[in-house]
This record gives C-alpha cells, structure tokens and sequence, in this order.
C-alpha cells in the first residue's frame, strides 16, 4: 500500500502566496485537515510500516499528526528534500492574485500547471519530477514492493510529478491535475509497480468511529 497525502493548508495557502520552498507553517484548519486524513486512514484500517516526507515542516507536520491520529507517533519517518514542493523561484512570496495582474491568467497558469514552462528562477513539473521520480523508485518504491504500507506527506507539484505517473498520464492532461489538500490517496500496486487500485480518501468515507 502506498498513500500520497497533500500537506494541510498552510499559512501562505491561506494567504494565496506562491509557496514553493519557504517554509511557512499550518493553519488551524491545515492542523485539523491533517488530523482528518489520519482519522479517516484509521477508520479505514490502515497502518503504515514506514513514512516519507520533505525537508518542509508543513508536510513534516502533516506526517506527524497523521501518524499521531493513527496511533503510530514514532514510526520511522525518512526527511528527503527530493520530496519537496517545486522551487518556485522568483515567484516565492508574490500573491498569485496580483501576479495574474501583473503577468496575465494565462503566463501565471502556465507557470503552475504546464509540464515543462519553469516559472522565473524556479522549477517546471518536469525539473521537479526529475527529482521526485528518482527519489520514489529507489528509496520509495522497494519498500512498497516488499509489502510494506507506506506514507509519503509531501506537496501539491512534487506527488503531482508522482501521480502522473502512477496514472499514466500525459504532459497535457497532467495541466488539469489538482491535488486537495489533507486528501489522501491511497494506491496498491501490482507486482510489475503499476497501479492496482487507486482510492481517494475524501469526506464521503464515513469515518465517524
Ligand atoms: O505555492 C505553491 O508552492 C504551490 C502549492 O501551494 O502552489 P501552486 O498550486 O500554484 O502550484
């Protein structure tokens, strides 16, 4: 078993600031959407054998309140910086609402969602995956393989780059590609690594116990 979790809103989330590297922390409402994905993975029956995450203390928080809710604070958890959100570059710290004024809709969403435009000074998906995917499939993936259930708490970009290839799918159609925060997916895969079954663990999961 292999779940992707989003980290929960963060505090530049909420202020709609272009994130990428900087480090802000969560808001009470990413605190509690982290706490939710563990609540709902328990109530699913999950239990994780090992966790990733980035060198970023809003996804290191989310993996930490995940586990907590789970009742597994303390499990192994590996800190890679390969599994960090994508470097936005020049565009760290600018609103995304007055750099669509600045740049037009159309630059601006070109540099967040095209496969290979890098934003100013910063990371494409295609620079980013070029890191994340040799991160999963030799530190990640062999431990999926050996049937251990893992946990990788990382960012929008960085486990984009990674479901579009889990999902096989193609630098356009990965331009749609929204990851929720706090939303787990959770992945089996089959022995040749391609995807078995994929669940979205959202809301409609009845986790009341
Ligand atoms: O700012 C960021 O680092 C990311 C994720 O929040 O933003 P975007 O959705 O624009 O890629």
């Amino acid at each position: 078993m292999l779940v992707l979790a989003r980290h929960g809103q963060s505090e530049w989330n909420l202020k709609k600031l272009f994130t990428g590297w900087r480090d802000p922390d969560l808001t009470p409402l990413g605190v509690e959407e982290a706490r939710n994905a563990g609540r709902w993975l328990k109530a699913q029956g999950s239990q994780f054998d090992v966790a990733f995450t980035s060198n970023l203390k809003r996804a290191q928080n989310t993996c930490a309140l995940i586990l907590e809710e789970m009742g597994q604070s303390g499990l192994e958890t590996i800190r890679s910086e390969a599994l960090n959100e994508r470097d936005y570059g020049d565009l760290a710290g600018l609103n995304k609402d007055d750099a669509r004024e600045r740049w037009g809709d159309a630059q601006v969403h070109e540099w967040r969602r095209s496969y290979d435009v890098p934003p100013p000074g910063g990371e494409s998906l295609k620079d980013t995956a070029a890191r994340v995917l040799p991160y999963y499939i030799q530190h990640i993936l062999p431990r999926v393989m050996g049937g251990e259930r893992v946990l990788v708490a990382a960012h929008g970009n960085s486990l984009r780059a990674l479901v579009m290839v889990l999902d096989g799918m193609t630098t356009k159609t990965i331009a749609s590609l929204e990851i929720a925060t706090g939303i787990p997916l959770v992945y089996h895969l089959k022995a040749d690594t391609t995807v078995e079954s994929k669940l979205i663990l959202d809301k409609d999961i009845d986790a009341a116990d």
